[in-house]
């Protein structure tokens, strides 16, 4: 059973449509991510949720229950779910555990409950301390525990690391998932950064303009983003015009192997390709490879580098990953060859900027 389902969720503020029709539903027990550029609508569907502003038309069931709907707004306090806003959470002067504490019942406390969601959250033997002694990440720890505590049936996650230095974002992100999973939470992350959502959650909804253009699994989203905006939303997209015929598309990259994805409208005919930057194959000869090009630019991020490459035929610049471990780092103004590696996708439309 879904733990919360959205259905056809309308919601304008005046002359803006902010919500246009949402579709969601999160299975008990699953995280899923809602994932969308800024003014898409995020926000504005996790307060509906929460409860903290009314839909103008369709429902939102919690554990089951109508919680909104044009004719009906249960207050947030009895929707029961649990908010874990990007930072400012806590009582700055009640200590942790009377943070995590403060929504339970005294059964809970005797069961030993914050004691159980702190070491979840890896703070065991926190609990006396405040929340100025903590760094911002350990708050940030305190807030989901407290969310977790009693019990939710759903638990919504606003961002919950952006004000975090990026360094601490990649620990507090795998600990918070597997606190949500040991838990059995049932819980819904909102945020407009691709590599959060694809790491944390189990399933993905991709938002645009105030409605979910795609929802699947992050393998899915990646691996068969529905459009060229999809695509190029998650993760680094090279888009190449194209000319489809039998299961081959014919590029300045050579004649690509579709992959045949059933989802998709891949008939004979003008077409536009999605192929990924870790499918750009870098050949140290530029005579090699199906197309000569020159290094622009290079992106260094540690654990692999970004290249962009001009294509000499058609003036056109890729994206190219590389694992570089020979010590040779390719320059900008080195001439290299280019191939592509593995079957492409390919879409009937042509986006902006491509053609
Ligand atoms: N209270 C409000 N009054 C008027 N317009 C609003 C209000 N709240 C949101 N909007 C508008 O609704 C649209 C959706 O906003 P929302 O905050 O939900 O987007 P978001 O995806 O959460 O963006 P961000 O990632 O920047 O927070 C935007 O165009 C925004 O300007």
């Amino acid at each position: 059973m879904a733990n919360l389902a959205v259905h056809a969720v309308h919601k304008r503020y005046g002359a803006v449509r902010a919500l246009s029709g949402v579709a969601l539903a999160v299975p008990s027990g699953q995280l899923s991510a809602v994932l969308g550029p800024s003014g898409c609508g995020k926000t504005t569907l996790l307060r509906c949720v929460a409860g903290f502003e009314r839909v103008d038309a369709g429902e939102i069931e919690v554990g089951g229950r109508l919680v909104a709907s044009a004719g009906r707004q249960l207050p947030p306090e009895r929707r029961r779910v649990a908010v874990v806003p990007q930072e400012g959470a806590l009582f700055p002067h009640l200590s942790v555990g009377d943070n995590v504490a403060y929504g339970l019942g005294r059964a809970a406390r005797r069961a030993g409950r914050v004691h159980e969601v702190l070491e979840l959250v890896g703070l065991a033997g926190y609990a006396d301390r405040m929340p100025h002694e903590l760094s911002g990440g350990q708050q940030q720890r305190v807030a989901v525990a407290r969310a977790l505590a009693p019990r939710p049936p759903l638990v919504l996650l606003d961002e919950p690391f952006s004000a975090l230095d990026a360094g601490l974002r990649a620990d507090l992100r795998r600990d918070v998932r597997q606190a949500l999973q040991a838990d059995g939470a049932t819980a819904v992350l909102v945020t407009h950064d691709q590599g959060e959502a694809l790491s944390m959650a189990d399933q993905v909804a991709v938002m645009r303009d105030g409605v979910i253009v795609q929802s699947g699994t992050p393998a899915a989203i990646y691996g068969r983003p529905t459009d060229a905006w999809v695509a190029d939303f998650v993760g680094e997209a090279v888009l190449l015009p194209a000319t489809v015929a039998a299961g081959v598309a014919r590029t300045v990259l050579g004649e690509l192997a579709l992959t045949g994805a059933t989802s998709l409208d891949q008939r004979d005919g003008a077409a536009t390709v999605l192929i990924r930057p870790e499918q750009v194959a870098v050949l140290a000869d530029a005579r090699s490879g199906q197309v000569a090009a020159t290094v622009t630019r290079r992106d260094f991020f540690g654990h692999d580098a970004l290249l962009s490459l001009r294509l000499d035929e058609g003036e056109i610049e890729v994206a190219a990953r590389v694992f570089d471990r020979s010590g040779h780092a390719l320059a900008p103004g080195e001439r290299v060859g280019v191939t592509v590696r593995g079957p492409v996708l390919a879409y009937r439309e042509q986006p902006a900027g491509v053609g």
